[in-house]
């Protein structure tokens, strides 16, 4: 057998979504790219899989917003370069009190005048059921993007450009230098640039390469309602995803998406979750409903009257979150040819394209797409260990 090949352009540690756009486009840009991930893949042990997400260009940060189309272009374009569907467009309703800051904001940067009230929402998606002096705004760009096929497909178009992906790998250790050295369960590998997008094990990652991340994994159950009348929300029937902000119930919003994972149960969940370590996620039990269930019933009880009010399934993923829930896009302060991805605080899928666009030119030592003052490490004080 022929010896394994271990020098490479640069190496990827991470095959989640944003790990794996990252490997995408430095092997379009023709670099050799190793892309290495613990699990045997697919895996549902990380943020990245399940069938749904949410894209949307409804961002109350304009700094979101403003990568949007590009997001929305890059997944079309590998749509059509790979013939597969990955994108279903639904809308997004928002709802909240009105001139709630942040519905405020989205509507703006949005583009939209329109404010529904009560009646004009059920004319239009009779499925819910704005409650009195609520208010709602609708984007109709937005949609579900099928994670899981997306996933799949942007590994397969990676190798494709002649990238190389090993699983069932774990990293074990890092020796940073002008040659990254990483060992592996498997496997030496060494490049001269390495880029770090390891999901909720970023924080333990790069605590070993002298940074203190403020990076917090949440556990998030994941929750779905059987629909009273199958097909009612449906991917097929007029049923949109939607996104709670400002209410006194959920301060950290509840969302919704049509029925796709399974047919008859729609997805309907907390935004926010509980501390965990990812190593231990599955010591915690999920099977007793706790005082968040009770919050989702009363929430569906009162505005999605076509779903049944205790969950069908529970289902668990994670969130890394940062303090401001902005990413972390940047150079490791001390070692310029290491970079990290992390901290997608529950909101990273949507823009994978983009940020694996930005993720690459940090790499390549470009100029980045994207004015990055939001990403960047520095803006958390004393994250730098002074051993270092
Ligand atoms: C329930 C839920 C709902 C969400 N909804 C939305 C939504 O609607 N819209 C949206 O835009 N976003 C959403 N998100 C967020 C989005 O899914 C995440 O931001 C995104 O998946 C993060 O991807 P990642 O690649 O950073 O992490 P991951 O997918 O976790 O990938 C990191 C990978 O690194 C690997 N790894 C870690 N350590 C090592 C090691 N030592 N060696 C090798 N490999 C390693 C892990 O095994 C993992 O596969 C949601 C997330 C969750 C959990
Ligand atoms: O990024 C999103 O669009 C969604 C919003 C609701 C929670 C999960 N993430």
């Amino acid at each position: 057998m022929a010896p394994q090949k271990s020098t490479y352009d640069v190496i990827v540690i991470g095959a989640g979504i944003q790990g794996s756009f990252t490997a995408y486009h430095l092997a379009q840009r023709h670099k050799d790219t190793l892309l290495l991930e613990q699990f045997l893949l697919p895996h549902s042990r990380g943020s990245s899989h399940g069938q749904s997400r949410i894209i949307r260009s409804a961002y109350a940060q304009e700094y979101y917003s403003r990568m949007m189309p590009e997001s929305f272009r890059l997944w079309r374009q590998l749509e059509a370069e790979t013939g597969t569907t990955l994108y279903r467009q639904t809308g997004l309703v928002l709802l909240g009190p009105p001139g709630e800051p942040e519905l405020e904001a989205c509507r703006r940067n949005l583009g939209v005048d329109e404010v529904l009230d009560a009646a004009a929402l059920a004319q239009r998606f009779p499925g819910f059921r704005l409650q009195a002096g609520q208010v709602a705004v609708v984007d109709t760009t937005a949609g579900v993007l099928f994670a899981d096929r997306a996933l799949r497909t942007v590994q397969e178009v990676f190798r494709r450009h002649g990238g190389t992906l090993r699983d069932g790998q774990k990293v074990l250790h890092i020796e940073p230098g002008p040659m990254v050295t990483v060992t592996t369960t498997a496997g030496v590998y060494k490049a001269p640039r390495l880029i770090i997008t390891a999901g909720a094990w970023t924080g333990a990652f790069v605590e070993k390469l002298g940074l203190r991340l403020p990076l917090q994994p949440l556990r998030i159950d994941v929750c779905y309602w059987r629909e009273k009348q199958p097909g009612s929300a449906s991917l097929g029937s007029v049923s949109p995803c939607f996104l709670t902000l400002g209410l006194s119930q959920a301060p950290h919003g509840i969302y919704g998406l049509p029925s796709i994972e399974y047919p008859g149960l729609m997805k309907v969940s907390h935004h926010h979750g509980s501390p965990i370590d990812p190593e231990k996620r599955d010591q915690t039990s999920s099977s007793t409903p706790g005082p968040d269930i009770a919050i989702l019933s009363s929430f569906i009880n009162s505005y999605l009257p076509g779903l049944e009010t205790q969950p069908a399934l529970r289902e668990t993923c994670l969130y890394t979150n940062t303090p401001d829930e902005d990413f972390i896009l940047d150079r490791h302060p001390k070692f310029s040819n290491i970079v990290i991805g992390a901290g997608f605080s529950g909101h990273g899928f949507k823009l994978a394209p983009v940020v694996g666009k930005l993720l690459c030119e940090l790499s390549l030592g470009e100029e980045p797409s994207y004015n990055m003052a939001h990403f960047t490490i520095t803006r958390f004080p004393g994250v730098l260990r002074a051993a270092l």
